[in-house]
């Protein structure tokens, strides 16, 4: 790889959800996005997502050493599918993230996968942010940037990725880059859909609300729901602010007594609300909301949203992108960034003081090398 051009990257990743990996084909050069490829997915047995689930909270020891091997078999799996790619942008799963304490885990060796793939693999996007003070996360706004140029928009938008855990990137397109002053706000909003998740697989032993039939059917208990959004100090802590996929769990037992459509319909009320309070931190409204992620394809979840955003609410897909693969797109995207010298987070982003490249570079070969010398 060579020269500043564009080249084929290939990001991927296995989201708080812990559904499955998902993958997609960027070409890049790390500023512009100059076409989109090829995308995949590979789910997780329910087997494999008993063994993640294990090692959540936890950043080492016998669990997390049984979850990586699970995420870098499922990567390697999907991942060999695309030769194209000469560069590969290795997320990983998070398994915690307590910023705070400058700890943020992604398990996963993207050194192994370099020498499985035979390609440099980009990996561990998070660490370098959160040792310089950052929140290491959200780290696709340098690609909803980017997006934002593609789109051609003339004022600000906003990007809502509803995952596990939910993020918004308040984006200016009238800066000429991400680490601009002023061309990007973004953190975390509240929790996405895994505690509704969490809700359908204990009492259903289904995985989602799939297409919201409960949001919809269910009753939005409003004294609970103020319960939810009043006590929670996150809310009015001033952004950039990030989250772990766990912090909210006090919600479900807030509805627990409630019947099952009526708690999923509350809690998917507590995401919408939580976004229309991250809506009040954006420094001027957005034109539109761009809806990425999974829970754009709850239609219980995207009504409670449009009821409370001032702005219209879209999924990305009126735009022209891809809501499923945005993420793993986003990372192939940073990936070109690192190997380039780039920086992939900034002071709207994570709050770290400088713009910061993170992530490291693994070249395959390596251990053939060391084995010459
Ligand atoms: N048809 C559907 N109806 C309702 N919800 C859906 C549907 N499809 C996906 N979802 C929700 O979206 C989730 C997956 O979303 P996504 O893949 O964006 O999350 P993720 O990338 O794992 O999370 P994060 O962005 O927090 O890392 C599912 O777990 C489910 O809650
Ligand atoms: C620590 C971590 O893995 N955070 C994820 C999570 O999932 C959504 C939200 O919380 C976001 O902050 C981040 O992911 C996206 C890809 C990001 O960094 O932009």
């Amino acid at each position: 790889m060579c020269g500043d051009g564009p080249i084929w990257a290939l990001g991927a990743m296995s989201g708080t959800s812990l559904d499955g990996v998902d993958c997609a084909l960027v070409r890049t050069d790390g500023h512009k996005v100059a076409e989109f490829g090829e995308s995949g997915y590979r789910p997780y047995t329910e087997a494999e997502r008993a063994v993640l689930r294990r090692a959540l909270g936890q950043a080492d020891g016998p669990d997390v050493e049984a979850a990586a091997e699970v995420v870098e078999l499922a990567h390697a799996e999907l991942l060999t599918g695309f030769p194209q790619a000469e560069l590969i942008g290795f997320h990983g799963q998070t398994t915690l993230h307590q910023p705070d304490r400058a700890l943020t885990v992604q398990i996963g060796n993207g050194a192994l996968l370099a020498e499985t793939l035979e390609r440099p693999v980009v990996w561990d996007f998070r660490s370098a942010d959160v040792h310089l003070g950052g929140q290491g996360a959200p780290l696709a706004p340098f690609y909803h940037f980017a997006l934002a140029k593609r789109a051609g928009f003339r004022r600000p938008v906003a990007f809502l990725n509803i995952g596990g855990v939910a993020n918004i990137t308040w984006v200016d397109p009238r800066r000429d880059r991400p680490e601009a002053d002023g061309a990007l706000l973004a953190f975390d909003t509240g929790p996405g859909n895994a505690l509704i998740d969490d809700l359908c697989m204990t009492r259903l032993g289904r995985p989602m609300d799939a297409d919201g039939v409960l949001t919809r059917a269910g009753q939005v208990d409003e004294d609970v729901l103020a319960e939810l959004l009043s006590g929670e100090a996150f809310f009015s802590r001033m952004p950039p602010k990030s989250l772990d996929r766990n912090d909210f769990k006090g919600w479900d037992t807030a509805v627990s007594g409630l019947s099952d459509a009526d708690a999923v319909a509350t809690l998917a009320a507590g995401t919408a609300g939580a976004v229309a309070l991250a809506l009040q931190h954006c420094p001027e409204p957005p034109e539109r909301l761009l809806v990425t992620g999974g829970g754009r394809r709850n239609p219980g979840l995207m009504e409670l949203i449009r009821g409370l955003a001032a702005c219209t609410v879209v999924p990305v897909e009126a735009h022209g992108f891809d809501g499923d693969m945005l993420e793993a797109q986003a990372f192939a995207f940073l990936a070109v960034r690192v190997k380039r010298g780039l920086p992939t987070s900034c002071a709207g982003t994570t709050g770290v003081a400088a713009p910061v490249g993170g992530g490291r570079v693994s070249k395959p070969g390596r251990l053939l090398r060391r084995a010459e010398g």
